[in-house]
This record gives structure tokens, sequence and C-alpha cells, in this order.
């Protein structure tokens, strides 16, 4: 390759060294594993493009990468990395191969496609539909009700409840009781209710052909298990990458070691202090566990210089999870000296809080900083409840992510049940969505047609033979008729505009504000036409849904300035110039006071981590001394007064500049001015009357 390496020299030492593991091998596939534990901010992603890249660039076939990474969004801008690399070396060949990557995706979406490629061998119809998490709830509540939980005992779990135990099991490979006692102890008494429960619920995903988002993921690690299977699967792949790794769980991990058992060909990247997502049932032990997993022992590589914050703002975050109990032992440094330490913010309340920030928000914006190159995080979405209100009393526009998303919306999922229903007949939570849009059908009626539909092989078909009770008039057979047209596969993405003018007078009848929710509509239409069919278009949109809806309010055009505020989750792997983070105290962070397991409160700590590490030149944690609890168990809503994170003991205090706010001198000013202003109005209004 000589001279052609020069794409390489940007990278250090380390990335360079992970870049090139085994690829000078000729083009078979590294014998040993590579495992890239990459701090935060340490070019984690330029390393993977990268490594990509030089694969290609060295011979690989880009058809036989299979590239896992934790959202679409991270798979498409990866593709799009590696292949401005790979043009700079290869010129205009770069995007012909680089178009070729078409295995790159989420764990889910490739799962997706590769149980449609193998779904007879496992009595699966490959036409199946995919359930989010609202509509698995719904089957849930179904099953619930089928077995008479919901009624006779008034205390059974709530179908949220029901489906996150349901899913944790799953996901954790771990046994009913444990998860039970471990995580939902209120609920252990249900034991024998809950597995019964289950088994309802999975017959009745079977009889319809779905899958939930749990399925994509278990069905594929069962199917590995069959060896023949697992080597056919295993063998159309050279190279399999995975991105954040530590936030894979152990049915992603045995889907994995199912591929490639020996490790050949396999490269997966992490950092063990950034495993947040083990409510979805991750497992930092993933991670840890990976190098001894094979024979011989995986090559790890660690990736310790960061590129993104000043050194103030990495010692007091390395200080913090300096404290952690088990970790891959790094120590991140940078050159981006600053005389700046983090600051850690005292206010009197949250609405202090929020002033503090949007002053300081304003403040950087005078001095020349963008709203988006500055950030608010939280640990839970309602503690940036007081914020929203004070940005939008001072008109600071702002976008939240971690909220409420475009597929949540009701008139979103009508228009995808059409579309679903038409996919799969036998997906009777699209069914029953759809059928009750028409004006005098109620549930009653709908369950009727649906268990009448189920029996017809082709239950679709079998709509012209129903019946429907006389007052529902002509809407009846302009439903049939639609559904029909657009089963019977004409056209895509035409299908989703038929659908669209179907709906269209029944949103208008549904809804006040319908234009803006057909502006929604539309651009789902947009978003549709990239897809190459209905198949693709519902799988992807299901896995990885976008953001942007017209029930947020008011989303700024792209072009606009606005301020990030978001759920510490949703910001991983993003970095700002400036970031804030909210309620840096026991209670929100860790958020359970009591905060039981020490596994719970090692990823709390992670978390405060991966807030601290997203600034890049400015870092405020903020510490109200009163923070509001909203009803949770019997307490209801309450102020309680707050400590000082665990996090950042008295030995991690000189890490940071303590600062109260306002300044003593302000507050006297202010409200506090007013505290000692008397006024007897009681005498006055008696006054008004002698
Ligand atoms: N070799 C390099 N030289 C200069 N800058 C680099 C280099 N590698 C990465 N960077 C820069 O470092 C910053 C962090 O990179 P990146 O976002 O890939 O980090 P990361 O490892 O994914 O971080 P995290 O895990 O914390 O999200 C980016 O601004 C990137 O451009």
């Amino acid at each position: 390759m000589g001279a052609a390496a020069a794409y390489l020299d940007g990278l250090n030492a380390e990335q360079r060294r992970a870049v090139e593991h085994g690829v000078f091998e000729g083009k078979a596939p590294p014998a040993t594993p590579l495992l890239i534990i990459a701090g935060a901010g340490s070019g984690k992603t330029n390393t993977l493009a990268h490594r990509v890249a030089h694969l290609i660039v060295a011979g690989a076939d880009p058809r036989r990468i299979l590239l896992m990474t934790f959202s679409r969004r991270a798979a498409s801008e990866m593709t799009k990395r590696v292949e401005r690399i790979c043009n700079r070396v290869l010129s205009d060949q770069g995007g012909v191969l680089t178009d070729a990557l078409t295995w790159a995706g989420t764990f889910h979406g490739i799962g997706a496609r590769l149980l449609r490629e193998y779904a007879e061998q496992m009595g699966l119809d490959p036409a199946f539909t995919i359930h989010d998490r609202e509509d698995a709830a719904d089957l849930m509540n179904l099953a619930r009700h089928e077995l008479g939980f919901s009624k006779a005992r008034s205390r059974f779990p709530t179908k949220g409840t029901c489906l996150a135990i349901y899913s944790r099991v799953v996901n954790s490979t771990a046994p009913l009781a444990d998860v039970l006692s471990r995580a939902y102890p209120w609920c252990a008494g249900w034991h024998d209710e809950l597995k019964q429960l289950f088994g309802r619920y999975v017959e009745a995903k079977q009889a319809q052909n779905v899958l939930d988002y749990d399925d994509l993921l278990l069905y594929w690690a069962q199917l590995v298990t069959e060896p023949a299977i697992a080597r056919d699967m295993g063998d159309r792949f050279d190279h399999v990458m995975v991105d954040e790794y530590q936030d894979t769980n152990s049915l992603q991990a045995s889907v994995l070691l199912g591929l490639k058992p020996d490790g050949r060909g396999l490269t997966v990247v992490g950092d063990d202090a950034q495993s947040i997502y083990a409510f979805r049932a991750a497992t930092v032990r993933n991670i840890l566990d990976f190098p001894d997993h094979f024979s011989p022992r995986a090559e790890v590589v660690t990736l310790e210089r960061n590129y993104r914050s000043t050194q103030p703002i990495l010692e007091a975050a390395n200080d913090v999870i300096g404290l952690a109990s088990e970790r891959f032992t790094k120590n991140l440094w940078t050159d981006r000296t600053s005389a700046a330490k983090p600051q850690l913010v005292s206010v009197r309340d949250e609405m202090d809080q929020a002033r503090y920030i949007a002053d300081r928000v304003l403040e950087n914006r005078e001095e020349g900083a963008t709203l988006k190159q500055q950030a608010v995080l939280f640990r839970t979405s309602s503690h940036a409840g007081p914020l929203e209100v004070e940005l939008t009393r001072r008109n600071i526009p702002f976008v939240k992510f971690g909220g409420l998303k475009f597929l949540d919306t009701a008139h979103v999922k009508d228009l995808l049940s059409i579309l679903r229903f038409a996919q799969n007949g036998r997906d009777r939570i699209a069914g029953f969505r759809l059928l009750q849009l028409l004006p005098g059908l109620g549930p009653a009626t709908a369950q009727k047609i649906l268990d009448r539909i189920a029996e017809h092989p082709d239950p679709i078909a079998g709509l012209s033979d129903v019946q429907a009770p006389a007052k529902i008039g002509e809407a009846w057979g302009e439903l049939v008729a639609m559904l029909q047209e657009i089963a019977s596969g004409a056209g895509w993405p035409a299908q989703i505009e038929r659908a669209r003018r179907w709906y269209e007078p029944h949103l208008e009848r549904i809804h006040e504000d319908a234009s803006m929710r057909e502006a929604d509509l539309a651009q789902l239409e947009q978003i549709a036409g990239g897809y190459g069919s209905r198949e693709r278009f519902l799988t992807e949109l299901t896995l990885d849904p976008p953001d942007a809806t017209s029930d947020q309010a008011g989303v700024p055009l792209l072009d606009e300035d606005y301020l990030i505020l978001s759920t510490i989750h949703s910001a991983k792997g993003q970095e700002w110039k400036s970031v804030f983070v909210l309620n840096v105290v026991d209670g929100c962070i860790p958020s359970d006071l009591g905060a039981g397991q020490s596994e719970e409160l090692e990823e709390e700590r992670r978390l405060l981590y991966v807030a601290m590490t997203r600034a890049k030149d400015a870092l405020h944690l903020v510490t109200p001394q009163r923070f509001f609890v909203h009803g949770q168990h019997a307490k209801g809503d309450r102020h309680v007064y707050a400590a000082r994170t665990r996090f950042i003991p008295r030995s991690v205090l000189p890490r940071f500049e303590q600062v109260a706010w306002p300044e003593a001198g302000r507050e006297e000013a202010g409200v506090g001015a007013v505290r000692n202003v008397r006024i007897d109005v009681g005498a006055r209004l008696r006054g008004m009357w002698q």
C-alpha cells in the first residue's frame, strides 16, 4: 500500500494500531479479534471509519462487511465518513465501493433483514410486521384482559410494567424470578400469573405473525444456536464490527459469538466507562469479558488521548470515574490547556437554576457562541420543565431530544397502521387501530371482524366477505377497496399516497389541528420515497424513528439557531462547546435516593461521567438546594431538600470552581428584598366596609 497509506497520517499511534490490526495479513480476515477501548472524546468514530476504509482500500469486499451501530443515524454517518476517506485514496471508485456497504445498520435492523432471509427455516412467514413498544404494550394488555388479570385483581402490574419485565427477562437471558426479585420486587408475588401472561403474549404474537423489538434479537440468537445456520450466516461476512459495544446486552453478545465463534474478523469498539443502558438489559460485562472469550485472547487497543475537552474538564471527569469499582483503566489526557475549571453552581431551586442557565446561555451568545454550540443535559426529561418555561418566556428557541417521537403521534400511527395491516392482515393491533377510525365502529365490532378474517387464509381478501353494521355505510366498502389495493403491492411509494388520501377526511374529523398533522403526513410520504419497498420502510421506521414532529413546541427550521436540551442518554456520542447539567444532586443523579444495588449506582456514576465528557470548553454542573419530586410511590408531589451528588465527594471538589448564584448582592435587589416587605391585605379589605 505504501504511499497510499498517507491518509492514515492524521491518526495518532494507538488509533493507527487499531486501524491497521490484521490488515496486512493479506485479504483474509485477521485471526485475532480486536477490542478497541476508546475513552471519551478519543476519536472512536474516526478510528472505526478509518478501519473500514482501510479494509476496503486493502481489497476487502464491502458487501461482506457487517457494521453494527447503536442508531441508524450513526450507521449512515459512519458510511459517509468511510466514503470520504475512500474517495481520497481511490478517487471516484470510493463511492461505488462504499455504496456496497449494504450491511451497515443497527443490531435490530440487521436482525430484521436476516430473519426475513432465514424465515423459512424457522417456520416464520417472511411478511412479518414489527411492533414498536406501544403496540407491544397494547398486545400485552389484550392478553392481560383475556386472562382476566386486569379485572379481578386490581393491583396487577400495568401493561407497561408487564412489557418491561418481559423485555428484561428476554434481553438479559435471566429467569423471571431473578428479574422480579432484583428489579421489580413489588411484582414478585405475581410470578406465576406473569409467566402465564408472557406465554399467552408469545402465542398471540405468533398467531398474528408479528415480532416485537426483542424478538428481532431473540429469534436471531436462537437461529445461531443451530451450528449449520450459524456457519452459513457467519460465512457471509469477512468482517463484523460493532460500535458502542458497552451498551449491548447478552442476547447481542450471543448473536455475535454465534456468528464468529473463534473471533476471526471481529472488531468491537466501546468504552466501559460510558455504559448507560442497563435499563435495556445492556451489560457492561460484555465488554469487560470480551478479550478472554477467545483463545488466543483478543488484541486490546486503548485510545487515551482526548481531543475534545480542556484539561480541567477532563481532570474533573477522570476523578469522577476514578471512583468507579471496576473498569479498564485508562488515563485520558489532552493537550488542550485552559485556566477555567468546570463550575459547580449552587442555586436556591429549580426556578433559579432555569434563570441561571438562560442568563449564561445568552451571555455566551453575546460572546460569540451560537445556541447550537450549547447544550443542557438532564437525567430525566421532566427535570427540564421549569427550564422550558423560562426559555419560552424569554424567546430563546430550543429543541428537546429524548421526548416525544414522531411515530408516537396519533396521526402518524394511524397512517402506518394502514400500511402495516395491508402488509400483514394478521396484525391485530394494526387492524384494531385502523378499523376504529371508521365513525360508528367500536372496539367490540372491530374484535369481531378481526376474529372473522383471522380464519381466512388471506385475511385482507377475507374482508370482502365481512358484512359490516349498516350504520357504517359506504365507508366500509371504501376502506376494504383501499386496503386491498395497497395489499396487492401496487407501486411504492404510491401506496402511501393512496393511504393518505383515504385517511385525510378521517383526520379532519378526528383532530382540530388537522392541517399541522397533514404536514407531518406529507413529510412521512417524503421519507417513504427514500425506501425501496413498503416492508423496508415499515421495518426501518419502526426500529429507528425520526424525532421531528408537529407535536413538539415549534420545532425551528434546521438553519435556525436553537439551544439543545437533551437527556444524558440521548446525548451519547455528541459534543458541545458549553454544557450545563441540571440537578446534579442526590435523588436526581443518582436518580433514586435509595439507589440500592451497587451495579445501578455504578451506572448512575457513568451517566454523570458521560454528561461531563460532552463538554469541550465550558462545563457547569448546577445543584439546586431544593427540587421538586413528581408523585412517586405514595408520597405524591413534594419539594425535597437536596445534597450535592455523592459522585462528587469532598476529595473531588478541588477540581471545580464553586459558585453561588445569584451572588449575594443581587439577591437583595431581587425576590430576596421583597421577602421582608409586609402588607396587611386583610385589614385593608375589612377597611373597605367600615
Ligand atoms: N487523530 C485526531 N486528530 C485530531 N482530532 C481528532 C482525532 N481523532 C478524533 N479527533 C476529534 O476528537 C473529537 C472526538 O471524536 P469522536 O466524537 O469520534 O469521539 P468518541 O470517541 O466517539 O467520543 P465519545 O465516546 O465520548 O462520544 C472529534 O471532534 C474529532 O474530530
